[in-house]
Order: structure tokens, then sequence, then C-alpha cells
């Protein structure tokens, strides 16, 4: 293993905003419409709106291109739908914060809203709509109000003014979208308040189809300078498993004060049944079939998870039950990671060769590890475990290579569309007018465990791959061995440094990037086009910051105007939920 080497914030004016009573006891408002900037919070009334810091109030920096900064362009861009424009919406954020203790005034901002009518999708798979301001009909509020979909018309509780928006819980949906089925819900327990998906009311089509939308959008917002040069964005390429496909579940817990009070005082028969499960998102009110759990805590205590593989629900299982005898030990809430491992047996591997062979794993009442056992080719069987030590080396099984990683080190978490997603990828990689006798190179900066370094391989003379963490790289050499791969090395270090130590000819390599969400590194996006390489392959599950690098790389950097982008596409790794993973591919002009 190589190791690589590398080489004024706004004060927010606390005030409180100006307002007297009136005859009838009612407040009047200030109507001037807020600067979203800088609002006015009254520092003793609303201590959690900003982080202190030496005395002085400083605002949350926002990372444009996470939740916050894309929900930002969406408001923006649907006001701009509307014919509205930012002056049109006013949500007095400042004055409701300020007045929060003031029940009759909040009650008029905190209200219920009827026949609401929802008319775009965010890309975290929310509703929006416009309302009229409550007090002030000449003006207008953005509202987001999760699951519901674009045509729903739905009554809705607004229970929290932001500087944008006011957030809503769905209470009741009066006409359905015509793309709306509740039929299709799968998860009939908890769909409609757990906050893990979003779209099961939906068929999948229209699932790929939103998708779409969303990594257009991205481009539209976050590389507006190039839009006009990008190809249409492709279909987005679907999972084969659109339920049981997730390999790794967290469920999660929190323990309040009031439980270590009382297991302190060894008051264990009175302990109420702590959730363990996954969070909730508001207090939607619209699930009212049978046997739905409805929920008013943050976490909602989930027994199965249809997303999840089936290991993985035995496994949740399983840790339930003994979570419900341990969690008195526990001194604060946490998270129990579930990851699938895969083992690789023969065919007539027999009950007792399976259980000798497994040594980890989520065991059953009668302490045996539970497994489950899938046909994979005439002589070999899968069998599949649950591990839930964040420290165990755990195995899946793609495309016949076997790859190994530690459970809490990043793999993919879909199986199922990992073969089309490498094919995909090995296809674009190919450099055109390059003859088959001329060796070609692959770069896999990000490269993890080596999924994409070693599944790329065959096809090239020598592969260099790059990771920060030490236990991937570690890993990803011992996968190549695993896996008879000769022709690939892996490095330690920042991707911004890799190119430091790459002798491959240009002309002939090829470059894989596959960040985490934030996204690529300017200096690094420099120093790729300063490398200069035929083609390029970028993976990202967010392809906001997918897009604003690829705008940076054509725009700002050296080389970035010999490029063009071929292919964007998402590929759905996430089937029931908002999550898409973009794939743009560009080659040298
Ligand atoms: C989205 S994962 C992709 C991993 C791999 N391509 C796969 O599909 O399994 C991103 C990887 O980048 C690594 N990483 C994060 N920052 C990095 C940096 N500055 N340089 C190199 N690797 C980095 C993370 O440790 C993680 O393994």
């Amino acid at each position: 293993m190589t190791t690589l080497e590398a080489t004024s914030k706004p004060k927010i004016t606390v005030e409180v905003a100006n307002e007297e009573k009136n005859g009838d006891n009612s407040l009047k408002r200030s109507l001037t419409p807020q600067n979203k900037d800088e609002p006015h919070i009254d520092k003793k009334k609303y201590k959690r709106a900003v982080k202190v810091n030496n005395g002085q109030y400083k605002k949350p920096k926002i990372d444009a291109t996470g939740p916050i900064g894309v929900l930002d362009k969406e408001i923006t861009s649907l006001i701009r739908a509307e014919n509205l424009t930012s002056d049109s919406i006013l949500n007095d954020v400042a004055y409701v914060m300020n007045n929060k203790d003031n029940e009759e005034l909040i009650s008029q901002y905190h209200r219920v809203e009827e026949n609401v009518r929802v008319l775009r999708l965010t890309s975290s798979g929310e509703g929006m709509a416009i309302v009229d301001h409550p007090l002030d009909k000449t003006h207008k509020q953005v509202v987001i109000i999760p699951f519901s979909i674009p045509g729903d018309v739905v009554k809705a509780r607004l229970f929290k003014t932001l500087n944008r928006y006011v957030q809503a819980d769905l209470l009741e949906i009066t006409t359905p979208s015509l793309k709306r089925n509740d039929e299709r819900i799968t998860c009939k327990k908890y769909f409609g308040s757990c906050s893990g998906c979003q779209y099961q009311m939906m068929d999948y089509d229209e699932q790929l189809r939103v998708k779409r939308k969303t990594v257009e959008n991205a481009y539209k917002y976050f590389a507006p300078e190039i839009f006009h040069l990008l190809p249409e964005v492709g279909d987005t390429v679907g999972s084969p498993l659109q339920f049981n496909y997730r390999t790794k579940l967290t469920p999660h817990f929190d323990l309040p004060r009031r439980y270590l009070k009382m297991v302190k005082r060894g008051e264990l028969e009175k302990l109420p049944k702590l959730a363990l499960g996954f969070g909730c998102r508001g207090k939607p009110e619209w699930r009212k079939t049978e046997g739905f759990v409805e929920t008013t805590r943050h976490v909602i205590d989930i027994e199965e998870c249809s997303i999840g593989t089936k290991i993985l629900n035995i496994g949740l299982t399983n840790e339930r039950r003994a979570f419900k005898d341990d969690y008195v030990n526990y001194r604060k809430g946490g998270t129990i990671l579930l990851r699938e491992n895969t083992n690789v047996l023969n065919k007539n591997a027999t009950e007792e060769d399976i259980q000798r062979e497994l040594t980890e794993g989520s065991r059953n009442e009668d302490t045996k590890i539970s497994y489950i056992e899938e046909d994979v080719s005439a002589d070999k069987k899968l069998v599949k475990t649950c591990v839930t030590d964040t420290k165990q080396v755990v195995s899946e099984y793609i495309n016949g290579l076997t790859f190994k990683f530690v459970a809490n080190e990043f793999f993919q978490n879909n199986d199922s569309i990992l073969p089309l997603v490498i094919d995909y990828v090995k296809q674009n990689l190919m450099i055109p007018n390059v003859k088959e006798t001329e060796a070609r190179y692959l770069v896999d900066a990000y490269c993890g465990s080596g999924l994409f370094s070693i599944s790329c391989s065959q096809d090239v003379e020598k592969v260099i791959g790059v990771e920060v963490s030490a236990d991937s790289v570690k890993m990803a050499s011992k996968n190549a061995e695993r896996n008879s791969i000769k022709n690939c090395t892996f490095l330690l270090g920042k991707a911004e440094c890799i190119f430091e130590s790459i002798d491959t000819p240009s002309d002939f390599t090829s470059v894989i990037l596959d960040p985490p969400r934030k996204g690529c590194d300017e200096i690094f996006l420099r120093q790729l086009a300063a490398y200069n390489p035929a083609k390029i392959v970028y993976i990202s599950c967010n392809v906001h910051s997918q897009a604003r690098d690829v705008q940076y790389f054509l725009t700002e950097t050296e080389n970035g105007c010999k490029y063009k982008v071929e292919s964007i596409r998402g590929f759905d790794f996430f089937p029931q939920t908002h999550h898409v993973e973009g794939v743009c591919v560009l080659s040298r002009l």
C-alpha cells in the first residue's frame, strides 16, 4: 500500500420585532417583506435559531448543494413558474419566532389549510404548494407537505415557519393526483410517517420519471452556464429489485432522560416500551388504513422494513428481541448497524456445514446465526447473514467477484443494480479511436474497497485506485488478490494528490470519479483537467454537487473547454425513496 501526501461572517442584529397591541387585543404585524438573509431574532426567545460564538450570533454555514441549499433553488424556481417574485412571499419568520409564546397569534400562522393543490415535488420527494398568507391576502407562502405529490389536493397542518417556506403535515388527501394509488403502498404499517420512503404510492415508471426530472433540475440549478450545451438527460435506469434490496439498515433509538432516571431507581417493570427504528417525518395523519402505526415520537418503532433485504429483516427481528432486554445497559441513544454479508458456499453444503462456516452474525432465539440461502449457479449457493459488529469484515458477491470491506466503511447498498451500473461504466470508459492492440488505463479516484477498479480491470492494462480510508485501501488490495486480479494498484491518500503519482499516458487513460455527497474539491478538478484524461465517468449520489463540479470543470479549469458532456442519466439505487445516483460521462473533444 502506497501513501500519498497533500500539499466574514455576517452578524444577525438582535432586535424584537416592532409590535403593539391594538384595541381588539390582537397583534399588529410589520408587513415589510422579510429580508431572508438577516432575520431579526429575539435572542432570548429563540436561542436555537442561531449559534452563539464569542457572544455574537452567526448564521450556520449552508452547503449550497445540500438539502437546504437545493430547496432554496427549488422554491425560487416554483415562485417564478407561478409568475410570482420573492417579494410576493411573506413568512414573517422573525415575527413568528419572537412571538412563539403568543398562542393566539401563532395559531393564525400555524393553521390548517384546506384544498391545497400540490404543484411540484422537491428533490427530497416532498410536495410543494403555494397558499395565501394568513393575514395579508396580497402575499403568499410556499408550503412543503411530505407524502403529497403533484396533482393532489390536500388538507395540511402548517406548523413551522421558516425563512422561505412553511413546513406542514399531511392530514388528508381530498382529491388524489392521477399519479397516486395508495393501494400500491407495500409498507402498510409505516409508509406515510417513516422518513425512509417517499414514493410508494407511485407506479415505478413514474418514480423513474420523477428521478429523471431531479437530475435535469440539478443541472439546471447548479450548471446554468452550460445547461444549454448539455445532452438531454437519459431515462433513469431502474433497479431490478424495487423492494427488499437494501443491504444496509441503521435502526436507531433515543434514550430520554426519564428512562435513565427510572433505570437508576430500579423501576424496570415500569419502563415504557422504547422505540427502535427510523425517524418520523413530522406528525402526518393522512394514512387511515387498518394496521397503520401512528406515532408522535421522533423515532418510529419499526418491526420490518420493506426496502431492506430479507436477511436484514430477520436480523432486525433478532436485534429487536435482544434490544428489549439490553437497552437498560445503554446510557444514551444509539444506532444498530445491520449489514448483509454474503458467503459463497458449495451448492451441497448442509445446515451443519453452513453453521460451521459462519463465524459471526445476528442470532435467533436458539442463539444460532440466522441465514438465508440463494442459488447462484450449478455448483455454488449464496448464504446470507446479517452482521451487526461495525468492525467486522463483510462480503458481497457481485458479477461473480467477491468484495470484502469493513462493515462501517462505504459500500454500495443495492446489489441488484450493481451489475447494470458496472456494465454502463465499463462501456463508457472506452476511448474512441484506440486500437484493440493499444494499452488503455484506468484511474479510479475515490475507489473505496475497489468495486469499480476491480470490476473494470479486465479491459485495461493497469488500474490505479486512490482512497482516503486506510481500511478501504487495504481491503481494495486484498479484494484484487482474492479475485486473482493483478493489474490494480491502490494508493492511500486524498484524490486531490493523485496526479503527482500517476504515470499513465493521459490519451489512453479513463478516470472514474465517485466522490462522497459533497462532491470533488476544486483543487482536484483543476488537477484532473491538467492531467487531461481521454474519458471521465463521474458517478455521484448527489446530482447537485455533481452538476456544480461538471460546470466548474468545463468552465473554470485549464483544459475544461476541451471536453464535452457525452451523456447524463440517473440510476435508481434506492427505489421508493427520493434518492438518485447520477452518472455523467465526459469525453475529450
Ligand atoms: C461514494 S464512495 C465510493 C466508493 C467506491 N467507488 C464504491 O463504489 O464502493 C466515496 C469514497 O471516497 C472516499 N473519499 C472521501 N474523500 C476522499 C478524498 N478526498 N480522496 C479520496 N477518497 C476520498 C470515501 O472514503 C469513500 O470510500
